[in-house]
């Protein structure tokens, strides 16, 4: 056999640049670089591996392990997964910053290659240098903090180890049903022993990612329950997505008058111009889809996990009468609501189911652009929502005085609603530009106002809905689109948590674009608080003397070394966006927003939260009683 040696580390930089995948032909690279932040527990093995031998790899210097593991997730996500980045990180504290990245890269089903270094294999120098020490095991390390949150996990206390486990976490992450985080621990001795591999193991290999197709059994059984709907609608996942499922969707749609509507990971899978688009669906949903789903006799579900808050499937249903057809890559999945799985991709049952159905004409007839206007003229509504120092009748109701708005709008100098501005930057960017965002009030805004005329340009981490991917995850969305303006669109709170990859964005010179919309609190969760009958409590941005907090974030942007801008009215937002497009490095708008101008839901979509069941206060009392009778007709599982 022919052997070649090499260090645990030069060996696993040498097989990731030799990966390949071939989707409908077509084969590529998978992986495209790797981020990094050197520690004792991984600069020495990997950082000689890759300073030997970065071949085509992009090495990235990354400012903080989540930021840089978002990035990646973004990476790939944006790539709709058939390219990933990969991540190197220390021991100890350097991995355990992977663990909110891993959870986000498993919730929204993302391939991602985490490398965290491990502990001595040896045990010698134990205890090494962030080294916890538990008395019932010596064997449990940080690391294992990552097992629940992968979908592939192993230690490497070995260098032979590395072919089998390398060889898994590949599979793993080119497989869409499983597709998600792999983690390889490697004992940080390890790295740098050396074993003699056999070269095959080196050689080209290609993963195939085929699609499933369906078999006639389910084809048959799908067709049959589109056949005797009255009412059917279909659900777009973020499966739909990753299929390419656009064209597909949008005949069946058109051919047989079936509704679409989007959960925020399939959102701009069909552009939302599509006149049978009507939108989100759920508590941040639209009325329009909202209301279709209400009247629904038949859910088809294509490529969605059915999450409660972006689709509100356990109450938003009629389940005494509407069926569900699922159709998903995942067998796990395509159970769920009891209903008729079909696993298999998207795109190729549509374009299967097609031709099956010919004949058919659903009974929503006109009702679809009853609904879409309907919904275009509130939408329209939002766009033009003005303060006033009088009166003001804000989108979320009775939970702030006027003089508490007035109060507001004089400490952060603003007069500017949220929905007013968002739908400013809907019109004034290029409509091709790509915009992100993950957590607070503003996904829900989005899912419901925004308009992404081109495909894949709106790009929401809502499996997680995790604080800080949002400037983390610009860099990898200008990483997977080079050529197009790449928006965050992030709450004061997000930015807040972390921002640390804008550093990253500035250092490499990759632009990008933060659009910050600062209420001076955590305004989602205080709506929240008091829609359940609590009171304003620790979610104002509030100094000890109870005075709002300020900040000036275009000031820390420019101390980055970025363009900064100031806009807190539409003028000013408008001028501002269209200067931020003609510049070559990053920027920041800074926009101070009113508390309570965000949307709030509509038609009939309800969250299941954890109310008090017992509480002096009256409001927490009802919130407990309306819980009780929602749940009367909610789905139970
Ligand atoms: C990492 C993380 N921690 C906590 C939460 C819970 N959470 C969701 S939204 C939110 C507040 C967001 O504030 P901000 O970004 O300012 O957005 P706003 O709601 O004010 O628009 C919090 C704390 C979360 N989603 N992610
Ligand atoms: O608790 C939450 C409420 C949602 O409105 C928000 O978008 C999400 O980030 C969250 O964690
Ligand atoms: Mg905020």
């Amino acid at each position: 056999m022919e052997t070649i040696r090499l260090t645990t580390a030069q060996a696993l930089v040498k097989f990731i640049q030799q990966q390949y995948v071939s989707i409908d032909g077509e084969e590529q690279p998978f992986v495209e670089g790797i981020f990094n932040i050197f520690g004792h527990g991984n600069v020495l093995g990997f950082g000689e591996a890759l300073e030997q031998n970065p071949g085509n790899l992009k090495i990235i210097q990354g400012k903080n392990e989540q930021g840089m593991a978002h990035a990646a997730i973004a990476y790939s996500k944006q790539m709709l997964r058939k390219k990933i980045y990969a991540v190197t990180t220390s021991s100890g504290p350097g991995s355990a910053n992977l663990v909110t990245a891993a959870g986000t890269a498993l919730a929204n089903n993302i391939p991602i290659l985490l490398l965290p270094a491990d502990t001595y294999a040896t045990r010698q120098p134990d205890p090494v240098l962030q080294q916890v020490e538990q008395e019932h095991s010596i064997a449990i390390t940080t690391n294992d903090a990552l097992q629940p949150l992968s979908r592939y996990w192993d230690r490497i206390t070995r260098p032979e180890q590395l072919m089998s486990s390398l060889i898994r976490a590949f599979e793993v992450m080119t497989a869409p049903a499983k597709a998600g985080p792999a983690t390889i621990c490697i004992s940080q001795d390890i790295e740098g022993e050396a074993f003699d591999y056999d070269v095959k193991f080196f050689e080209k290999r290609v993963h195939y990612i085929d699609r499933r197709l369906p078999n006639q059994r389910e084809l048959d059984g799908a067709a049959e329950l589109i056949k005797a709907s009255k009412k059917p609608v279909i659900v777009v996942g973020g499966g739909a997505k990753y299929s390419e499922a656009r064209e597909a969707l949008i005949e069946i749609s058109e051919r047989y008058d079936i509704p679409l509507v989007e959960t925020q990971a399939g959102k701009s899978a069909v552009e939302s111009s599509f006149k049978n688009n009507l939108g989100g669906l759920g508590i941040t949903g639209t009325s329009a889809a909202n209301k279709a789903a209400q009247q629904a006799d038949l859910i088809i579900g294509v490529g969605t996990r059915y999450t409660d808050f972006a689709t509100s499937s356990k109450t938003i249903f009629n389940f005494e009468k509407t069926k569900f057809l699922n159709i998903n890559v995942s067998r796990m999945q395509a159970y769920k609501l009891d209903a008729f799985p079909v696993v298999a991709d998207a795109k190729s049952t549509i374009e299967a189911l097609v031709p099956m159905l010919e004949g058919y004409k659903s009974e929503f007839g006109t009702l679809i652009d009853e609904l879409q206007e309907e919904w275009l003229v509130e939408r329209d509504r939002l766009s033009k929502v003005t303060f006033t120092r009088e009166n003001f009748d804000p989108e979320i109701k009775n939970h702030f005085s006027q003089e508490l708005f007035n109060e507001y709008a004089d400490a952060l100098n603003t007069e500017l609603p949220q929905t007013t501005a968002l739908l400013t930057i809907n019109e004034t960017i290029n409509p091709d530009s790509i915009i992100i965002c993950a957590a607070g009030s503003l996904p829900g805004d989005l899912q419901r106002l925004w308009h992404a005329e081109v495909p894949n340009t709106y790009h929401l981490e809502y499996g997680y809905s995790c604080m800080g991917y949002e400037v983390s995850g610009t860099l990898g969305l200008k990483l997977a689109e080079p050529d197009k303006e790449v928006y965050a669109i992030v709450g004061d709170g997000s930015f807040l948590m972390l921002h640390s990859e804008f550093i990253t964005a500035l250092q490499y010179n990759k632009k990008i674009n933060i659009l910050l919309f600062d209420n001076s609190g955590y305004g989602c969760i205080n709506n929240l608080q008091l829609d359940y009958g609590n009171g304003s409590y620790f979610c104002e941005f509030r100094t000890d003397d109870n005075q709002i907090m300020n900040i000036d974030y275009a000031k820390v942007a420019e101390g980055y070394g970025a363009k900064a801008y100031r806009a807190n009215t539409v003028e000013e937002l408008k001028s501002a966006l269209e200067d931020a497009k003609n510049q070559d490095r990053s920027t920041l708008i800074e926009m101070k927003v009113l508390p309570k101008t965000m949307t709030d839901g509509y038609d009939g979509s309800w969250w299941n939260l954890g109310v008090p069941e017992v509480s002096p206060q009256e409001g927490v009392q009802k919130s407990y009683e309306t819980k009780q009778q929602k749940l009367q007709n909610a789905k139970q599982y």
